[in-house]
């Protein structure tokens, strides 16, 4: 049963020791399939380097194991609430990357300093705040998933847009079509993360994007008239 989805799901989850996101288990990475309404994401604590993907678990959309002998992710209510919430949502990630968790533990959004980042996110990436006490007592991991989605209702983002959030004090998910997009995006969000903090320590005063360059490199990749690259 949804052996593609698997070996998709596994591949990417190998993309993020490859890519330097992450360190031990400090991650994950799960993708939907909508028809079915399962979702397939790693199992927790298990080491990158044996890892199969047989090991893969499938989950429906309350979090409950539909197949696969591990446990699944801790994090697997999150991106079960996620999934529920967006239907555009194919791909989630989750990892403890270092530039973006610097973002997240010095509370701030990692703002539009460069076309790098308006390439894949229309704005700035939003930190959204800590969980309460009663939060965390009712369950952290599902209330982690509604904290990202009060954060986009709040502010008004549209989540295809800013494909990616930073949650105080912890680090960044980042979601997408499907796993690899989502995967490319939290490569993306770490790698403006770091360019943006070397930027605001040359510069104090460096500015962020003008809105028309941001609207040129957004809109060119992801407008409905895009061009960039191959038809
Ligand atoms: O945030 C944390 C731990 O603080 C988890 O996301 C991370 O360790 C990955 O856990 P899983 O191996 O997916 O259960």
């Amino acid at each position: 049963m949804l052996e593609q989805l698997k070996e998709e799901v596994f591949q990417a989850n190998l993309e993020l020791p490859k890519q330097g996101l992450i360190k031990y288990t400090w991650g994950n990475v799960s993708a939907i399939d909508r028809e079915s309404g399962l979702f397939v994401i790693k199992p927790s604590g298990v080491s990158y380097e044996t890892m199969k993907a047989s090991d893969m678990v499938v989950v429906d959309l309350d979090g409950i194991v539909v197949e696969g002998e591990m446990r699944p992710s801790s994090d697997t209510p999150t991106h079960a609430v996620l999934y529920k919430h967006y239907s555009e949502i194919g791909g989630i990630v989750h990892t403890h990357s270092t530039w973006a968790t610097i973002w997240a533990q010095a509370g701030l959004d990692v703002p539009v300093m460069g076309t790098t980042h308006a390439d894949t996110f229309y704005g700035s990436v939003p930190c959204a705040r800590f969980l309460t006490q009663a939060e965390v007592d009712r369950g952290y991991e599902a209330e982690t998933g509604r904290v990202i989605i009060e954060t986009f209702e709040q502010r008004g983002i549209d989540i295809m847009a800013v494909p990616g959030v930073l949650l105080k004090g912890h680090g960044p998910f980042t979601w997408g079509k499907d796993a690899k997009s989502a995967v490319m995006n939290s490569v993306v969000l770490e790698e403006v993360s770091k360019m943006n903090l070397f930027a605001r320590e040359l510069n104090h005063f460096a500015e962020e994007l003008p809105k028309p360059i941001l609207d040129k490199h957004y809109l060119r990749k992801h407008g409905k008239n895009a061009y960039y690259g191959q038809k």
